[in-house]
């Protein structure tokens, strides 16, 4: 997969830009505010899924603007595409030219895997980021997961305001067991598929994470559930059916995959707790390049990585090993400084400076 070319209007702090790229690495280096993450962002938008700021859609469209609109070429299933959104009164997208549609019609279509330095939460917070890591990944590969996901969340919706009626209305304690099967039934499938996955998903990562660390670390990564057993359907129900007295008293579900956890642990040490900075920023880089590999094996598409703010406190072998793993698809970079990007691998260059994105290297090396 490889964008060619890129045009936006009315998109954050950037100016009207229209821009083409290198089919290896992109460096977008400049002062700090100037730009460079929102054109990441801008690139990103096109997987149909949501900022990965976690912005709203008003907060995409430039200060005093009412619409923001972007277009992206690239290259992908062998052919030429071209997808459009518009950012105003809600969001749209035409792929192809066919649309307007609702932006979920990109999903699949383009993929990107991001680095940004928020996502060092999947390390160092709790375990809610990690499962929208995990659910994130899998509904790029199977997009069906994520209807699956929103079967789940209604069930659960559903148990949780019975839970609190129970409390006052004990003859409605019958009706958990419907949504308790439900539950376990949508949990299951859940569960399996996240498991099928990271079975992909962990030893890439741990041998990314090994490469990084000259092999000096290792990392391990696994699944983690209070309902774990086999088959996930029945040790789920049988885990809702225990925890009622305790879900009836805190008036929400505590077991199933929506609590569930991915251990990640580093020398057998949890990486949140003994981790240095560099180690933490390498387990999540690690995640995220085996993203992209698994979103290969399963598409045959080689995802656009973006990598934001990605070399700050890493030491030199660990940058190589990134930009060397990256260089196998495309792969936009932002830095301050391009000068050590540049050393390390050969690419297309991009100033940004108060908005504007101009090709080339201004800055004295
Ligand atoms: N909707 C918007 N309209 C206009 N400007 C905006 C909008 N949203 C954000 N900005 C501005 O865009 C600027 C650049 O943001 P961006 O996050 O891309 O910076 P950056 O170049 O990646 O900086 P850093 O190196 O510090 O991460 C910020 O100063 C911000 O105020």
């Amino acid at each position: 997969m490889t964008v060619t070319h890129l045009e936006g209007k009315g998109f954050r702090n950037l100016l009207d830009f229209s821009l083409s790229f290198g089919q290896g690495v992109n460096i977008l280096y400049g002062d700090n505010a100037q730009g460079k993450t929102n054109l990441l962002e801008a690139l990103w938008m096109f997987t149909g899924s949501r900022s990965f700021r976690g912005a709203k859609d008003a907060e995409l469209i430039r200060f005093e603007e009412k619409k923001a609109s972007l277009t992206l070429q690239f290259k992908a299933q062998g052919r030429d595409q071209e997808a459009q959104l518009q950012i105003g009164d809600g969001k749209q997208a035409l792929l192809n030219g066919v649309g307007p549609s609702p932006v979920s019609v990109l999903n699949g279509q383009f993929c990107a895997v991001v680095f940004a330095p928020g996502h060092l939460s999947l390390v160092k917070e709790g375990p809610e980021g990690r499962r929208r890591f995990l659910d994130q990944a899998i509904c790029q590969v199977w997009p069906k997961y994520a209807s699956l996901l929103g079967e789940y969340h209604r069930c659960l919706h559903q148990r949780n305001m019975l839970l609190k009626d129970v409390a006052f209305h004990s003859q409605l304690l019958d009706t958990l067991d419907i949504w308790e099967h439900f539950l376990s039934s949508y949990g299951g499938q859940i569960c399996s598929i996240r498991m099928r996955y990271l079975e992909r998903l962990a030893p890439t990562a741990a041998a990314l994470y090994g490469e990084m660390s000259g092999d000096k670390e290792a990392l391990y990564i696994a699944y983690h559930s209070k309902a774990q057993g086999v088959p996930w359907d029945k040790s789920i129900e049988e885990a809702l059916k225990q925890s009622r007295k305790d879900d009836i008293a805190a008036g929400y579900t505590t077991v199933g995959p929506h609590r569930d956890d991915l251990k990640l642990l580093l020398d057998g040490k949890p990486a949140k707790n003994y981790g240095s900075q560099g180690q933490q920023r390498s387990i999540v880089l690690s995640l995220k390049m085996a993203e992209a590999d698994v979103l290969k094996g399963i598409t045959g598409e080689q995802p656009v990585l973006l990598l934001d703010d990605v070399m700050s406190e890493l030491d030199p072998r660990r940058q190589d090993t990134i930009l060397n793993h990256a260089g196998a698809g495309q792969v936009f970079v932002t830095c301050c400084d391009p000068a050590p990007v540049v050393r390390l691998t050969e690419g297309e260059v991009f100033e940004v400076s108060g908005g504007m994105i101009r090709p080339g290297l201004f800055k004295e090396e």
